[in-house]
């Protein structure tokens, strides 16, 4: 038995719960100044204590959608604000924490969890595996030239972040969402104010307008140290409609003076960027990794939402967390449902997640263990119905 309890915290303990997880972050506790971004960021009743007496863990999440493959949008927990006290960790406390966690998710009825994680050992054992990657680009700007051909047209202003962030919240919204993609609450975008009003780096946000009115935008900082060295632009966020719009933000960053590199993190796998230059060599791809780790809560409504192509296959999916999940199912191109059918392919839940987006291949997964198949026609037809046109990607970091 745990010498420790879990429960929801009363909104007097938030600060403590967010001073606690910086702590395991080793970030500085919450400040006077920070503390009602701190408070704004937490969802009501929606933030987990463990205490042995004094608070030793926390984990939060808030509500949001996730588009899934097909355009359908499913409630998820965005989960976050995970940290044990150093002195108490590897006795389970995180272990309770999820499981706490992932029960409320279940008794609301919410089918998709999801979350960023800090090191890539943590989660899978809770059933989430990483659902979406990214890459990142350094773009070097005083070589670059756009092809011919890129679209142009449109025009780019400032927008006033001081008074007008509202407006790009609407905007995210408005614009549309490709599978992995999820809401941004109130809850983010208080997170995201907070990061932006960092008073080391001005913070720059452009908003682009074509015939049909505003349809992208894109936030940036300069780090320009001295005035004899380099400079980096780092484009925050870059969100568009359409193609003209995404022609036109870059015209603009390209253009912007005192500029020698510009970075751009954090992006899905078929971003056109490098697409864009007449030398493709200016746009360097310097990394990339996890985006989004997903959790299928209730995995049959998870794959009756999405879309597939192809001849079915029968899965045996194991969720040594949420058992009433375990079982078989049968995906076709006309859904999925429960199945008595023999099991083709046996993968855990977390592996699940890995399919769900498209990331990752079926016969990929088998190829390192993940997946049990009863041969290759099993792995072909879970390739292609797992298969996505483009890439799954959220980009919104919580
Ligand atoms: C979504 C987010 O918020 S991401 C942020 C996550 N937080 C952090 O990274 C902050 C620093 N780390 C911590 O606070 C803690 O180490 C936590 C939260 C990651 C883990 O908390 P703990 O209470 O130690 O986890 P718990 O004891 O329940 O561990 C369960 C299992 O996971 C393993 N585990 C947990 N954390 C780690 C880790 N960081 N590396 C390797 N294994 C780990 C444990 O060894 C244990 O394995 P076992 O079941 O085989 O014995």
């Amino acid at each position: 038995m745990s010498d420790y309890t879990v429960r929801a915290l009363r909104p007097d303990e938030i600060r403590a719960a967010a001073d606690l997880f910086r702590t395991t972050l080793h970030i500085l506790a919450v400040s006077d100044e920070d503390l009602p971004y701190a408070e704004r960021m937490h969802q009501p009743g929606r933030t987990f204590g463990a205490f042995d007496g004094e608070l030793i863990g926390t984990a939060r999440s808030f509500d949001a959608e996730l588009t899934v493959p097909g355009g359908k949008r499913l409630p998820m927990g965005a989960v976050t604000g995970v940290g044990v006290r150093p002195d108490r960790t590897r006795r389970g406390v995180l272990s309770e924490l999820m499981r706490t966690q992932l029960t409320e998710f279940t008794e609301r009825g919410v089918p998709l969890a999801a979350l960023y994680a800090s090191e890539a050992v943590i989660y899978n054992r809770f059933g989430y595996g990483v659902s979406t990657v990214t890459q990142h680009f350094r773009i070097d700007r005083r070589r670059a030239r756009l092809r011919d051909g890129v679209p142009s047209g449109g025009r780019v202003d400032l927008l006033r972040l001081d008074t007008e962030l509202d407006r790009l919240a609407e905007l995210y919204e408005q614009f549309p969402h490709r599978a992995g993609m999820m809401t941004r609450p109130p809850y983010w975008w208080a997170g995201f104010e907070r990061h932006l009003r960092r008073p080391e780096s001005p913070v720059q946000a452009i908003v682009h307008s074509g015939p049909e009115g505003v349809d992208g935008y894109a936030v940036y900082t300069v780090e320009r140290k001295a005035w004899d060295q380099p400079s980096t632009l780092d484009v925050v966020s870059l969100q568009y409609a359409n193609d003209e719009a995404f022609a036109g933000l870059w015209r603009y960053l390209l253009a912007v003076d005192l500029v020698d590199t510009i970075e751009l993190g954090g992006r899905p796998p078929d971003d056109p960027t490098p697409l864009l230059f007449a030398d493709p060599r200016v746009c360097a791809v310097t990394g990339g990794g996890d985006d989004l780790w997903l959790r299928l809560v209730d995995v049959g409504q998870a794959l009756a939402a999405r879309e597939y192509e192809g001849e079915p296959v029968v899965l045996e999916v194991a969720d040594r967390v949420l058992e009433r999940n375990s079982g078989r199912y049968r995906v076709s191109a006309d859904g999925a449902e429960r199945t008595d059918e023999p099991a083709e392919l046996t993968l855990g839940v977390d592996a699940l997640a890995m399919l769900y987006f498209g990331a990752w291949k079926a016969s990929a997964l088998a190829g390192v263990g993940r997946i049990g198949a009863t041969g290759p026609d099993a792995l072909r037809h879970a390739d292609r119905l797992f298969a996505t046109r483009a890439s799954g990607w959220c980009g919104t970091h919580f």
